[in-house]
């Protein structure tokens, strides 16, 4: 027995030993380089900070090119032709991507991320999961649906406290410009002082009491602040034309019925909000008292005198630019089922024809760049049972689907892969102000999403969808072509085959 036990216990220590060695180096290194250890170890799927990219279709500002693309820590370092061919530096890891789309990543400047303060609705974590699952890589997260709003530099600090390690992919802040703060500069001044992209607000209602409605004379105060940043002013632009007593007088077959919540907005009021911007608008041209100053219409629905008027004011020099949203792009009124208040969002999504003149009008570029307006808020108000279109919250959820939902309806009208890149990244990231972002181009943030275009899928109950409530998206039940593969923030793998990186290690993007 005891020669037993002597021949036993060396092995016993020095297994004993071999793992104490072990678990010590470990949190050794962990309490050493806590930075080092998460950036190799959690951020990516990738262990590499050195390697290429390869693909026979690589979408670049001078075309699609067959080639490679070199990624060196979080950045692009060359983009040299030839599929499978390396440069200079051989020898380090290529992933081979065959025939799959390589692209900027998306970038989706008007997302309502609602937290703090309702995170039930969405959050930093599910809202930047789904971007990532959907190849987008930077979101610009809107001030509102939050509570408090994004209204001054402390609850702007309030924002970043709440994304803190919590966010997949990178996100920029707009704050709010409303009444109390357009008439008191040095609130506005703290709040771009401290980084906000830019401001933006309301003409009519925004549906959130502590997010009131500027007037033009606000909006021209905020404007002259703005000036001095050359940040831009994001108007949601409606007025409200017309009394309660007249909406009940247009009521088309009940609240259930899409016909009647159309009725309640018509394009005369998106008309008139945006006759009083481009009589602002003027003064931001070169010379003028407002130059510097720029003014975005936020979610453009009305392909006619509302588009006419910015494509005049765009056509006399003033700084103005316009989006529009992939709903608006991809379903019609007509379509549109009695008591299904998904498609419930403001302004309302039209009819087939004005569809027809937006798609013409993106295709032509008279419009600047897509966003999706990720709006969500709970199923209950919603009132998915009701089916009321008055009473219902007014917001689509698509944050996911921004890619294949505007790929699947506008390769129909022809949209190429340049456009798209064009309309997603390299147009927001100029309008947003981050230059870093948007093209694979040598300097660039390594932020790259690769896809199939042909790829099929069903947006079913077995379709992995990461957005806080997936039965609230209006997209549910389509099927739709563009799956995405993989996506890339900073040389990070951050999406693959269906799984996030362990670790969220998007950063916030703060103007200086
Ligand atoms: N409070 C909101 O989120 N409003 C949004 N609602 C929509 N689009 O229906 C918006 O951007 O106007
Ligand atoms: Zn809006
Ligand atoms: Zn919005």
């Amino acid at each position: 027995m005891e020669k037993f036990v002597w021949r036993v216990l060396p092995l016993l220590t020095f297994f004993v030993s071999f793992i104490v060695f072990f678990y010590l180096q470990d949190s050794y290194r962990a309490q050493l380089h806590p930075l080092v250890k998460l950036t190799q170890n959690k951020c990516s799927l990738l262990h590499h900070r050195h390697f290429w990219i390869t693909s026979k279709r690589i979408v670049t500002p001078q075309g699609i090119i067959s080639g490679s693309v070199e990624i060196k820590e979080g950045k692009i370092i060359s983009v040299i032709e030839g599929y499978g061919k390396q440069g200079n530096s051989k020898h380090e890891e290529v992933i081979d991507y065959g025939d799959a789309v390589v692209m900027p990543g998306l970038i989706d400047v008007h997302v309502h991320l609602d937290e703090p303060g309702r995170t039930a609705w969405e959050g930093f974590d599910t809202g930047t999961r789904a971007a990532a699952a959907g190849g987008v890589t930077t979101v610009v997260d809107m001030p509102l649906n939050n509570h408090p709003t994004t209204v001054s530099k402390e609850t702007l600090k309030l924002k970043l406290e709440a994304a803190e390690n919590r966010i997949y992919v990178d996100v920029g802040f707009w704050g709010g410009l409303i009444p109390e703060n357009a008439l008191n500069s040095s609130i506005l001044e703290g709040l771009l002082s401290a980084g906000v992209l830019g401001l933006k607000s309301f003409m009519c209602p925004s549906g959130i009491s502590d997010f009131p409605m500027t007037t033009i004379h606000h909006i021209k105060e905020g404007l002259s602040v703005l000036a001095k940043y050359r940040r831009p002013l994001y108007v949601h632009s409606e007025i409200q034309q017309h009394s309660k007593k007249h909406l009940e007088l247009t009521d088309k077959g009940g609240p259930r019925t899409y016909l009647t919540y159309l009725h309640t907005r018509p394009p005369s009021w998106e008309e008139a909000a945006i006759k009083e911007l481009v009589g602002v608008t003027k003064d931001t041209r070169i010379g003028g008292p407002l130059e510097g100053a720029h003014v975005h219409i936020a979610h453009l629905s009305d392909s006619s005198a509302s588009l006419d008027l910015i494509k005049e004011a765009k056509s006399r020099g003033d700084s103005i630019s316009v989006e529009t949203c992939p709903h608006y792009l991809a379903f019609s009124a007509e379509e549109i089922p009695n008591g299904d208040t998904r498609f419930k969002c403001s302004p309302p999504i039209r009819d087939a024809y004005n569809k027809g003149k937006l798609w013409k009008a993106v295709l032509e570029g008279h419009i600047d760049l897509l966003s999706s307006d990720h709006s969500p808020t709970l199923p209950q108000l919603k009132l998915l049972e009701e089916g009321d279109f008055l009473k219902a919250w007014g917001g689509i959820s698509s944050l996911q689907f921004d890619l294949p939902v505007t790929w699947s309806y506008g390769k129909k009208h022809g949209l190429t892969l340049e456009q798209l890149s064009l309309l997603w990244s390299k147009k927001p990231a100029t309008f947003a102000g981050i230059e870093s972002k948007g093209s694979i181009a040598v300097g660039n943030h390594a932020d790259i999403v690769v896809w199939k275009p042909e790829v099929e899928f069903e947006l079913n109950e077995h379709y992995p969808v990461f957005l806080k409530h997936p039965s609230l998206s209006a997209y549910m039940g389509r099927r739709l072509s563009g799956k995405v593969l993989e996506t890339f923030v900073r040389g990070n793998l951050v999406f693959k085959k269906g799984k996030h990186a362990p670790a969220a290690c998007g950063v916030p993007i703060l103007a200086k």
